[in-house]
């Protein structure tokens, strides 16, 4: 674990948060939330100090100007600075505030009191250094389809084996584990969830404990698909994928091994311009598109094997 952090802080129209987050998440960044601040956002995110050099902070500013540039927006302002550890926590906690989404979940954060009088099902959720606070659209639009996909299941199960039927998800690039909690929390029966990032493994595993969600509900590895092509018994009823286009891409073929004729699946953290390139793959490889969701300029694609 990284002693010190660079905190990153982008004051930026709204039309420009996607590209931020976009940009961040391809360069490692973790924890980032924003804030309205009057007309614009404030985006903050988080880097273990040494995982970066200032010049590596000056290209990624340079990036963002360019990119607000190329959208007819005006440039961000960018600032950074170090800071310890015990208050890199505190710090970003202070800009993330309970969230609704779809017709069915509210996202709390856990440190935070829980709503009265909401009749919706509640995740509580700290993602540490992980991706998934819900509040990124690429998560959003897994998060309802779920919702969607999961409508006729009797929910809610948590902290209870469910005893037959009931379907099984893999959830590959897990995060803080939000999208297998939900699952679970609609009515999956169990949910297999991996990630590359071992503090993602940490994160998630500390998830489940704040929502009553038991190890044997929800089985979470590091690694990529082939540690979760060996976990698996049989084949899944859902694959939700949040991950960006080019993973996906490179992980389709392989699907098939844990797919069977009436799996589906959910892949998101595509930009919109990536989408047929995402499409065609799926499509090559057996897999029908029945919906594309598109949030701002991200997409989710939502697939049937039949
Ligand atoms: C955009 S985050 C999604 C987190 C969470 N599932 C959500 O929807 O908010 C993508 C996650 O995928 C992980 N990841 C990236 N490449 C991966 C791969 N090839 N296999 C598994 N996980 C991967 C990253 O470590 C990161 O935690």
């Amino acid at each position: 674990m990284a002693n010190t952090w660079w905190e990153l802080q982008i004051l930026c129209e709204s039309d420009l948060e996607d590209s931020i987050f976009w940009r961040l998440e391809n360069s490692g960044w973790r924890g980032t939330a924003s804030q309205r601040k009057g007309n614009n956002f404030c985006v903050k995110s988080y880097l273990p100090q040494f995982q970066a050099l200032p010049q590596d902070l000056d290209d990624l500013s340079h990036l963002l100007r360019q990119d607000a540039l190329s959208m007819g927006l005006s440039a961000p302002v960018v600032q950074w600075e170090v800071i310890d550890e015990e208050d890199w926590a505190s710090s970003w906690k202070q800009h993330w505030q309970p969230q609704e989404i779809g017709d069915r979940l509210l996202i709390n954060p856990a440190w935070l009191p829980l709503p009265e009088n909401s009749d919706r099902l509640i995740l509580l959720l700290d993602p540490g250094v992980a991706f998934g606070t819900g509040a990124h659209a690429t998560t959003q639009l897994c998060l309802e389809s779920l919702e969607m996909r999961l409508s006729n299941e009797p929910q809610s199960f948590v902290g209870k084996e469910k005893e037959s039927d009931g379907v099984v998800i893999a959830d590959i690039g897990c995060g803080s584990g939000i999208l297998s909690i939900v699952s679970i929390m609609l009515g999956a029966k169990k949910a297999y969830a991996v990630d590359v990032d071992p503090l993602a493994v940490k994160s998630t595993l500390e998830n489940c404990k704040l929502n009553g969600v038991s190890p044997e509900q929800l089985v979470v590895a590091e690694g990529s698909l082939e540690v979760l092509t060996k976990l698996l018994e049989q084949p899944v009823d859902g694959i939700v994928c949040n991950i960006l286009a080019h993973v996906i891409i490179s992980l389709v073929p392989d699907l098939s091994a844990i797919a069977k004729h009436s799996t589906w699946g959910i892949f998101s953290g595509i930009l919109f311009e990536q989408s047929k390139a995402v499409i065609d793959t799926l499509e090559k490889h057996g897999w029908i598109v029945a919906t594309v969701w598109r949030r701002n300029e991200w997409c989710c694609i939502n697939v049937r094997r039949s």
